[in-house]
């Protein structure tokens, strides 16, 4: 899960309180605690510390009411979690009527799991080596509950999250040819590169895997829980895992954001100066009602971000419809660009008649007069023959907002290089660049087409799910370059 984060700084929990207070959207039935999935003890768990939903100064706060019988009191949280079926797993339902911009859940950032930035393996690599040892830890303190109090040393212990992970959890991690097959070379690439990159990370965590009784298959799921589960926060350059908050699934138009709440004091320093500060509170990760209210019965959903299908399918094992952020790469980079074109007309890498030597020759010039003739009027007039960056030419792609700006000027200068003399094309360029986009884009739709032999035999949802995908985005882009269809 990737959605930027908002760090909220004065707006603190009481705003948020003060926002559960707002009306909510006219009532519905009620559910029946009963019929919620036994996931929800990590909420409460998650939650621990929270003055709860609901609250406002006047009342009664968590800490009084757990301090009475000094037995922790339960949450009277409005959401729970719920078995939603085959596809999605588990998700968060909204238990009673939500009023907009309420806060669902509030996790102190102790018990949010976090990767280390320095870190030298992959970060989903060592999340997953330390909730391995994590969980062996709790394991071992549930067997000896005394002994391992006094070694844990008042660690977190994170019995109850790990508990309330999926057993199995399967991306494209665990694709065997079949699947892997039935993917485009681009995204087989990606596949390969990130199963290479875990199995090697596996060679060094080993010994430490050994040592507490693990091996491939559960470095495997721990890499994967943390695929799947994991937000991204840009200024701390970490990933995290947030207990309870995992359990929501992804919408394109979500119920609900997520929030990181840091605790303020107003005028801190010149208080410090006459007065002992109090210990500083954590901040908090916060799970927030959107702002049109959530009725009861409903699922909380929030929005992982606007990825193509490779990311969703690649870190999250299944591909969202709609995929807003969808889009199908045509090219890889300027020289699988030059390379195509010279292919077109036959006296390129796909010729028989010129060695190896003598076509990466004629690449290498192309890339060069293309680089030249993309430099913008400017560095000609400074007497210098700078060219454009080729480097950043990759990932060229379509989106169903219309296609790549780097694409066509690319493609139109690569038409004249690559013809030379015979360039003398009644057509106006950019029309050429638009023919030469149109060949290539009904080249790639035809890889995902339905009766096309590259998905034929492979039945996983999500990679069925991934075709769909690409084939609708690009025929959406061929319908607008070339009209629709009739
Ligand atoms: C953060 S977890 C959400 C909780 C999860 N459903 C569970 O049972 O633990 C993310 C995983 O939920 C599933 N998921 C989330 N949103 C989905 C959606 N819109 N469609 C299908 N699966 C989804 C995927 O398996 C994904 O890897």
């Amino acid at each position: 899960m990737f959605p930027a984060l908002r760090a909220t700084r004065p707006t603190v929990v009481r705003a948020a309180a003060a926002a559960a207070a707002a009306p909510a959207p006219a009532s519905s039935p009620s559910l029946n605690g009963s019929e919620l999935d036994a996931g929800s003890a990590v909420l409460q768990w998650a939650c621990q510390g929270w003055e709860g939903p609901g609250l406002d100064d006047d009342e009664e706060g968590f800490n009084s009411r757990s301090s009475r019988s000094g037995v922790e009191a339960q949450l009277p949280l409005a959401v729970g979690v719920r078995d939603l079926g085959e596809g999605r797993g588990r998700g968060l339902v909204a238990l009673r009527d939500v009023g907009p911009e309420e806060t669902l859940l509030s996790v102190s950032m102790d018990r949010v799991f976090c990767s280390e930035p320095d870190s030298e393996l992959h970060w989903s690599a060592d999340m997953g080596l330390r909730l391995l040892k994590a969980r062996h830890a709790s394991r071992q303190q549930a067997q000896q509950p005394a002994l391992q109090q006094s070694r844990s040393g008042g660690a977190v212990d994170w019995g109850v999250w790990i508990r309330s992970l999926p057993t199995a959890v399967r991306t494209p991690l665990e694709y065997g040819d079949a699947e892997l097959g039935a993917l485009d070379e681009y995204m087989a690439a990606e596949v390969v590169g990130m199963q290479q990159c875990v199995q090697d990370c596996f060679e060094v965590v080993r010994p430490e895997l050994d040592a507490i009784g693990c091996g491939w298959e559960d470095f495997l799921w721990a890499v994967q829980v943390f695929h799947s589960r994991c937000f991204f926060e840009p200024t701390s350059g970490r990933h995290m895992t947030v207990p309870g908050v995992d359990m929501a699934n992804h919408t394109a138009t979500p119920s609900a954001g997520v929030r990181i709440v840091h605790p303020m004091s107003q005028g801190w320093d010149a208080t410090a100066e006459i007065a002992e500060p109090p210990p500083p509170e954590p901040s908090r990760f916060t799970l927030v009602a959107g702002e049109a209210g959530i009725r009861c019965g409903e699922e909380v959903t929030i929005s992982y971000g606007s990825w193509p299908s490779e990311a969703f399918l690649l870190l999250f094992g299944f591909v969202p419809s709609p995929c807003p952020g969808e889009a199908l790469t045509l090219f890889r980079d300027a020289e699988e660009v030059v390379r195509w074109c010279m292919g077109r007309h036959g006296g390129g890498p796909a010729s028989e008649h010129q060695d190896d030597e003598e076509v990466e020759a004629r690449v290498a010039a192309a890339l060069e007069q293309v680089a030249e003739a993309l430099a913008p009027p400017l560095a000609a007039d400074d007497g210098g023959a700078a060219g454009v960056d080729l480097g950043d030419f990759t990932n060229l792609v379509v989106t169903p907002q219309g296609v790549d700006g780097r694409l066509e000027p690319l493609l139109a200068v690569l038409e004249v290089q690559v013809q030379g003399e015979a360039a003398a094309v009644p057509a106006p360029i950019t029309t050429v660049a638009r023919q030469l986009l149109v060949a290539r884009l009904r080249e790639r739709a035809a890889e995902f087409a339905v009766d096309g032999t590259g998905g034929q035999g492979c039945r996983e949802p999500p990679v069925v799910a991934f075709r769909e995908s690409k084939r609708a985005v690009a025929a959406a882009a061929l319908a607008a370059l070339t009209g629709p269809a009739r």
